[in-house]
């Protein structure tokens, strides 16, 4: 059984279809990347399977079960959890208050608001917020306000607060978007321990090929909405019609 799975997955604005009959499968411990020309529909695919959208037709699964009527929070607590493109940030506080509040943000829907159970758990809370540093490797500047963080270690925190839910699947927006090629090399690096460390399955829409390449098992493109092609990074590289779709692309 794959961990996320959409079945004919379509969402229309008005007349036009942004994400257009998708079937996508992605198996437990895999790293997918979605690319495609610009407005090929990804960022309206992340939007869809963490329920930001409301799906126009289709099915989408999560550890076999349907998610396709659950609330955002919902299924960050089932396991899916979205990094970067996000304002997830609360600069005036500390980078260890931003992933306690993260931490606890995740458990808040379980234990519906009850504060009593949310102080004993104050602990776990805790615990989270610590382990999710260090997984990131900000621990040392745990007590650091968050805007006085130099940009990579802001996306660092970003990161760790996606990570404070304890995801089985993340999901990445243009990670390294407005990046040095160091902070890009030092991310796909983080990106890649933090998989192994917390045995993650990762969904990355980006358009820096190189990042791609160096972290996809499988790419999958999407064009207008449609995927036109699934395959090892090899694979997509050489078709015709994502050399096609990405020329069509710089010149429309
Ligand atoms: N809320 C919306 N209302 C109307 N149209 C939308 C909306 N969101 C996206 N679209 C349209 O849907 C199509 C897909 O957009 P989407 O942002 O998913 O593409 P993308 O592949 O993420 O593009 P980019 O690489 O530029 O971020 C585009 O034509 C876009 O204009």
């Amino acid at each position: 059984m794959a961990l996320l799975e959409t079945d004919g997955l379509t969402k229309s604005f008005g007349g036009l279809v942004a994400v257009d009959d998708v079937d996508l499968a992605i198996e437990e411990g895999e790293s997918i990347s979605v690319i495609g020309p610009n407005g090929a529909g990804k960022s309206t695919l992340i939007n869809l399977v963490t329920r930001m959208l409301d799906a126009s037709e289709g099915d989408i699964s999560f550890k076999g079960d349907s998610i396709l009527h659950d609330e955002p929070h919902e299924v960050v607590q089932k396991g899916v959890s979205r990094s970067f493109q996000t304002a997830s940030i609360f600069p005036e506080l500390s980078v260890e208050e931003n992933a306690q509040i993260a931490a606890l943000a995740a458990e808040h829907g379980s234990f519906k608001l009850n504060f009593l159970r949310h102080r004993n758990n104050y602990g776990e809370v805790d615990r989270l917020a610590r382990r999710t540093l260090d997984a990131v490797g900000l621990l040392g500047q745990r007590d650091v306000a968050a805007e006085d963080l130099p940009y990579g270690d802001k996306r660092r925190l970003e990161l760790g607060i996606a990570l404070a839910s304890e995801p089985d699947l993340l999901l990445m927006d243009e990670p390294t978007a407005g990046m040095s090629p160091e902070e890009t090399a030092d991310t796909v690096k983080l990106v890649e321990q933090v998989k192994e460390e917390l045995d993650l399955t990762i969904l990355l829409v980006e358009h820096d090929m190189e990042v791609v390449f160096n972290v996809s098992d499988r790419i999958v493109v999407l064009n207008r909405g449609s995927v036109i092609a699934e395959g090892s990074p090899e694979e997509v590289q050489g078709d015709p019609d994502v050399q096609e779709a990405y020329l069509g692309g710089v010149e429309g």
